[in-house]
């Protein structure tokens, strides 16, 4: 009797184990932050194909075909603006993820899109994806500013540094050496693998073995990945390393954005001190100054291998500082903002918390000057009265506000 039950049994195991493996997926992926929510819905049809082609053609005055990823972050949205108006063609890849307010996010792409920028909603590690576009296009340079930015975030969240930053590089740059022809590829470093060197200006020499957070390790590693692709495939890679970079359009988890926001809305803001009261010092650095060693990066940059190296010498392996050369202190910071915005800041002095901040940032630029021809000219007063014109506009004047909804965000 019993034993007539078993094949149903079967059956029943069979499908109990196929409707748990879908659950675990699906649960998976809507728990996984970067989980890409189509904006382009037809991906691999004529029609998308048809845009992608549009988006990559060259108009006078350009001469690359550039893959910038990251396009709705703040650097990502400047420099693609950036590449679009010279006549580069390019095309934009983001995965909106929600590490803060992705209105703003849309609202970059959707700028780009008006100029002639598609964005598609995608991740890094979409290696399907990547490859279709490799395929399609042949891309010069790919410019990847995705990443998971923030210092501080990287004590709550460390795995998501670890899927955009690590996991995510590794497969474009995977894509990059299987492409036809293979890309330069200019990728987003930061001030931050200094760590706690002690040396101030700091250089491209220097050692950089004591990153003070884990979202420094992933941008040194980055570094280190850069040049064994560099070693054993021959790709072109330059490793830009920003200087906490600001401006219009930029992230609200900064200092800069975070403090305009509670100035203006009168709350306190905290500035954080190191060990005896010590004031920590950044060499802020204005997003068109980045802009111009971001683009001179792609133009210098010299083409990857093309087919097997064969004991053929690589193209340079390069890494520039982009900073502006002028370390200021937070409070000297806030002041100029106060300023800007007619208003006084209500001022907490806090102790670092232990969540990997460094005492000082300052760029020696000599190499990007020389290399680059890159040469920082907006002062930290007037990069802010940029920004805070910027602000205004946009979350205080009646027929901007509300477009950008930020929330209640606060950030780490
Ligand atoms: O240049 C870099 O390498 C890095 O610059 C910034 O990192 P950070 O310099 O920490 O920028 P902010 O978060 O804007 O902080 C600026 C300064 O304000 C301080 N701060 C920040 C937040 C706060 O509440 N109080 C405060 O005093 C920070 O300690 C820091 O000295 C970016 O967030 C990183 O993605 C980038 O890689």
């Amino acid at each position: 009797m019993a034993g007539g039950h078993y094949p149903f049994r079967g059956v029943v195991c069979f499908l109990s184990t196929i409707f748990v493996f879908t659950i675990v997926v699906l649960n998976w992926q809507s728990s996984s932050p970067n989980l890409p929510e189509a904006n382009h819905p037809v991906i691999y049809g004529k029609a998308w194909e048809k845009a992608v082609k549009k988006s990559c053609k060259v108009r006078p005055g350009g001469r690359h075909v550039v893959l910038v990823t990251g396009a709705a972050g703040f650097v990502g949205f400047h420099v693609s603006q950036a590449l679009k108006r010279r006549g580069d063609g390019l095309i934009g890849l983001d995965n909106f993820n929600d590490y803060y307010p992705v209105t703003l996010k849309r609202a970059r792409a959707a700028l780009l899109e008006k100029e002639g920028v598609m964005v598609i909603n995608a991740d890094l590690n979409d290696r399907k994806l990547l490859e279709a576009l490799f395929k399609l296009v042949k891309f010069t340079h790919v410019m990847n500013l995705a990443a998971q930015a923030g210092v501080r975030y990287a004590v709550h969240k460390p795995m998501t540094y670890v899927h955009s930053n690590v996991a995510g590089f590794v497969s474009l740059l995977e894509e990059c050496k299987n492409a036809n022809p293979k890309p330069a590829v200019v990728y987003a470093s930061s001030s931050s693998v200094y760590g706690l060197n002690t040396k101030v200006p700091f250089s491209e020499e220097d050692a950089t073995d004591h990153p003070a957070s884990l979202y420094a390790a992933t941008k040194k590693a980055n570094e280190m990945l850069a040049h064994t692709y560099n070693h054993i495939w021959g790709l072109s890679l330059t490793g830009l390393r920003f200087f906490t970079v600001y401006g219009p359009w930029g992230r609200p988890d900064m200092a800069y954005f975070s403090f305009t926001r509670n100035i203006v809305e009168n709350k306190p803001i905290s500035i954080f001190q190191g060990p005896g009261g010590v004031e920590l010092s950044r060499d802020f650095t204005y997003i068109d100054d980045v802009v111009k060693g971001c683009l001179a990066s792609i133009d210098t940059a010299e083409q990857s291998l093309q087919g097997p190296p064969r004991g053929n010498p690589p193209p340079p392996f390069r890494i520039f500082n982009l900073g502006n050369t002028n370390p200021v202190p937070v409070s000297e910071f806030v002041s100029i903002l106060e300023k800007h915005l007619k208003m006084k800041a209500i001022r907490n002095y806090v102790d670092m918390p232990a969540t990997g901040d460094v005492p000082i940032t300052h760029a020696n630029v000599s190499r990007a000057r020389d290399e680059l021809g890159y040469e920082p000219v907006t002062e930290l007063y007037t990069g802010l009265k940029h920004f805070v014109k910027w602000y205004k506009k946009f979350f205080l004047t009646e027929e901007f506000k509300g477009t950008i909804d930020l929330g209640n965000y606060k950030p780490f």
